[in-house]
């Protein structure tokens, strides 16, 4: 839902983006290369690096390192061999889409290179959220997009049964035309009534067998994780049923104590939905949740580092707590890249303050303004989180939580590495200050 000040902001330019991107994403994928970058990924740091794409994916990478300064002669023309490689293959196969001589060539000059950033939870962007309909999530996926997020899972709040199908109906219907949408994820309605945060207590439900059949038949498939109290009468039969159905079940919004979070992740359960919000804290006494979690290495860990959610201290820790395994998630509600003002989630009353989301009512925090893009420079520049880390909190740990970092139905090629035969989702960003200049998303360019 938009805010007067969303509708009054730049209302054209993100219509021109939603429809340049709507656009762009029905082309066949592209062939490009590039060169003379820094790549970071999950693999560490390359310098001089180059990839060269065919088709949409990856299909060779190197560094231009010269003979003088250490390379090899192999390193040195490797390059030039592997574009006259897809330029010869491009002629002798009439349906590529790249013409033989016309394979575009990108000198980085440079920048920084990492894989497209993965949200794996997040609620909408740009005055609008994945509850409104077609229209409000292509708009809220070009808020994100243009910030680097080149997949993203889309988030839905708790709401009455029937609108949870409708709004899941609505995820599947577009994601045959839409490569940067993974699925859905169903925060609510099975959540603890004292952990509702900003979810509509009027809506929570227990996990009753017809529900979760009711849901599973909606989703047709485009239900990736969904969000559950496992302390709930049905909360741990519930986890057996998704997982069994394919669906990651995330423990959260819960007053879980640890044998029952426990209990949870050996059911079936792989994701902490945002750690530490809207669930029971550490205590020596009282473990809670977050101990069940942190020491089980099967489990993905959910961190919103916006400053505000978690404080910088307790960021640090997750990483040191779960490396390889905190996956950086943005809870973005509508108001994010807009100007502070009133918005909706789901149903509620919600108020941005210096970009800060809280319910009307209670006050309750409601979601973050945040992007991808802002989390991954202010874990490298104002906490010193190595910059390989904050990358893969991004990018392989998000894709990996939900099975996409090996070839599947979805993404088709795997995603989070700039590996040869990775997805060509690749971001350039300026060094100086870790913004995104240049997207591609399953090998189109994106800006
Ligand atoms: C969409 C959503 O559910 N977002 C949650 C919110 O419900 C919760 O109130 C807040 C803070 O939780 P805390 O006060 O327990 O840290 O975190 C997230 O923003």
């Amino acid at each position: 839902m938009e805010s007067k000040e969303a509708a009054t902001k730049d209302t054209e330019s993100f219509t021109t983006a939603v429809a340049h991107i709507g656009e762009v994403l029905a082309r066949p994928a592209g062939s490009f290369a590039i060169r003379n970058a820094r790549r970071i990924d999950a693999r560490g740091v390359q310098d001089h690096c180059w990839l060269v794409v065919r088709d949409g994916v990856i299909v060779a990478e190197g560094a231009e390192i010269d003979v003088e300064a250490g390379g090899t002669d192999d390193m040195a023309d490797a390059f030039a061999k592997a574009v006259e490689r897809v330029r010869s293959q491009t002629s002798s196969q009439s349906q590529s889409t790249a013409a033989p001589d016309d394979l575009p060539i990108i000198d980085a000059r440079g920048a920084i290179m990492t894989p497209g950033y993965v949200d794996i939870h997040a609620h909408g962007a740009w005055g609008t959220s994945f509850d409104d309909g077609a229209d409000g999530i292509v708009t809220a996926r070009a808020g994100h997009m243009v910030h680097g997020t080149t997949r993203q899972v889309l988030s839905l709040i708790t709401n009455p049964i029937d609108t949870i199908c409708e709004n899941l109906r609505t995820v599947r219907s577009l994601m045959p035309s839409r490569p940067d949408i993974l699925g859905a994820h169903l925060e609510g309605p099975f959540l603890a009534l004292e952990r509702k945060g900003a979810h509509d207590p009027e809506c929570l439900r227990d996990p009753v067998p017809e529900l979760v059949d009711q849901l599973l038949d909606a989703s047709d498939g485009c239900l990736r994780q969904i969000t559950i109290a496992p302390e709930l009468p049905h909360g741990i039969d519930a986890i057996k049923r998704f997982a069994a159905a394919g669906v990651k079940p995330a423990v959260g919004h819960c007053s879980a104590d640890y044998q029952t979070a426990k209990r949870a992740f050996n059911e079936g359960a792989t994701i902490m939905t945002h750690m530490f919000n809207a669930m029971n804290g550490m205590h020596h006494r009282k473990p809670g949740p977050i101990p069940a979690a942190v020491e089980d290495p099967r489990i993905t860990i959910e961190l919103i580092n916006d400053g505000f959610h978690v404080q910088d201290p307790m960021v640090a820790l997750s990483f040191g707590f779960a490396p390889h395994r905190t996956a950086f998630v943005t809870d973005a509600m509508a108001a994010t890249d807009c100007p502070d003002g009133h918005y909706l989630l789901g149903a509620l009353d919600v108020n941005v303050e210096h970009g800060h989301a809280r319910l009307v009512s209670n006050g309750a925090i409601a979601g973050s303004t945040l992007v991808l893009e802002r989390a991954v420079s202010r874990a490298v520049l104002e906490l010193g989180i190595d910059p390989v880390s904050a990358v893969e909190a991004a990018t392989l740990t998000p894709a990996r939580a939900l099975g996409f970092d090996h070839a599947n139905p979805v993404t088709g090629a795997p995603i989070g590495l700039l590996a040869t035969g990775y997805a060509a989702d690749v971001l350039l960003l300026n060094p100086a200050d870790w913004q995104v200049d240049s997207v591609w998303c399953a090998g189109r360019r994106i800006r």
